[in-house]
């Protein structure tokens, strides 16, 4: 079987490109990110991959899932380092996008000019349900968007919100379980 995002490689073999994977938390952006970025790495690909320093909630330097799934990252302060990687690189991974500052998705376009292949994966809504930092602007110019979801904890359908379940106001509010719950648009509204 073909997954979505080889069919357009199949046919821009030699150029650079953009794709997203967006969701709500525990939905499998970083498992899928990270699957992308181990098949970039069995074909012997040049991959490196990022994530903001802001990030520590599992390990500083690697990428991990809610599942446990893991890959080494360099934690990175802001999108301007990104650039300066090596001219070898082929594939750039980026977890965590939605905490980027707005440079970020130039950054993504640079790499990509250059013929870099660029995976992003990030919140596409915040607990408010409103768009996260600079993920929307990188989905308008990316050349391929995948929408995953995870299964809302109230009913079991799929869920796009991420629901907040403590008491704060802040945007950024680093946590899992015991902070966020996923939940479906209805389950989302509820009182
Ligand atoms: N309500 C849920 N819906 C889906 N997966 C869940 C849920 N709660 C926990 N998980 C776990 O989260 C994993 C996905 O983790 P991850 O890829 O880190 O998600 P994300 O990066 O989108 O937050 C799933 O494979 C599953 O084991
Ligand atoms: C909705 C929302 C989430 N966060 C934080 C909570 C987690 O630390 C990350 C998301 O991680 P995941 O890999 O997608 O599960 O973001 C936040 O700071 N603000 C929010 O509104
Ligand atoms: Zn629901």
């Amino acid at each position: 079987m073909l997954f979505s995002e080889d069919v357009f490689r199949r046919k821009n073999e030699h150029g650079g490109s953009v794709e997203v994977v967006c969701g709500s938390m525990f939905s499998g952006k970083t498992e899928e990110l990270i699957r992308r970025l181990r098949r970039a790495q069995i074909a012997r690909l040049n991959v490196e991959i990022f994530k903001p320093n802001t990030d520590t909630r599992y390990a500083e330097d690697e990428v991990v899932s809610h599942n446990q799934t893991s890959i080494p990252c360099s934690p990175v302060e802001s999108s301007s380092a990104i650039l300066l990687l090596g001219s070898n690189v082929q594939v750039v991974g980026i977890d965590e996008a939605q905490f980027f500052d707005d440079e970020l998705p130039n950054v993504c376009n640079a790499l990509a000019n250059r013929g870099v292949r660029v995976i992003v994966a990030g919140l596409d809504m915040d607990y408010k349900g409103k768009p996260f930092g600079p993920m929307p602007a990188i989905m308008a110019m990316a050349e391929s968007v995948t929408k995953v979801h995870a299964v809302c904890v109230q009913c079991g359908n799929p869920a796009l919100y991420s629901y907040r379940l403590v008491s704060s106001d802040s945007r950024v509010l680093l946590g899992e379980k015991e902070s966020y719950e996923p939940r479906c648009r209805s389950c989302y509204q509820l009182p």
